[in-house]
């Protein structure tokens, strides 16, 4: 898909904002509250939300940790796409929903970070849409590799600095504050 000269619509695209996967995510609550408040200024605009939500491993259909967590809520209409997989265009109807609701230029939140944020904007990026990261409206928790620990915050500021300066053709990317999201 190509954005050249992007004549669509901005849409918000909330991924995996759920009980289990936030558990012991950094700063869970006041990430969950900024959330609330782009999800309702984008519904005041008449911006299209859609929500992604994770199924397995750990999180079972119907399960406590499924469910997305509070304040958050899919108002009647917004799509909830369910995926297996980190990137939620992987063996999805994402793209499909998203060329229905003539969306070209996605503003980002969610979590994990490192996981399925990092994965889903990345392939967002190698399929031709803008993207717009939410610096304050993701999260994860503290990783541990090779004996080498990584810290949330690291984590966090590291997917602000990747994706606002990610370069394609013809594409653009940024990372705004809740609060700045135009
Ligand atoms: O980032 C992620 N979201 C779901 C839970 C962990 C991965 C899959």
């Amino acid at each position: 898909m190509s954005t050249l000269g992007r004549q669509g619509r901005d849409g918000v695209l909330v991924i995996d904002m759920q009980v289990g996967v936030l558990r012991d995510c950094q700063d869970r609550d006041a990430v969950l509250g900024r959330t609330a408040v782009l999800v309702e200024r984008a519904r005041a605009a008449g911006k299209p939300v859609i929500w992604i939500q994770h199924e397995g491993a750990g999180l079972d259909r119907d399960s406590d940790a499924w469910r997305l967590a509070e304040p958050l809520s899919p108002a009647e209409g917004e799509p909830v796409v369910a995926k297996t997989f980190r990137d939620a265009f992987a063996a999805t109807a994402l793209e499909q929903t998203l060329a229905r609701l003539g969306v070209d230029h996605l503003i980002v939140a969610g979590a994990q970070s490192d996981f399925c944020v990092r994965a889903t904007t990345q392939r967002a990026a190698a399929e031709g849409y803008d993207v717009t990261l939410v610096a304050d409206c993701h999260t994860t928790e503290d990783a541990e590799h090779d004996g080498v620990r990584i810290g949330a915050a690291q984590i966090v500021a590291h997917n602000n600095l990747w994706l606002s300066t990610l370069r394609y053709p013809g594409q653009s990317f940024a990372t705004v504050k809740h609060d700045e999201v135009a």
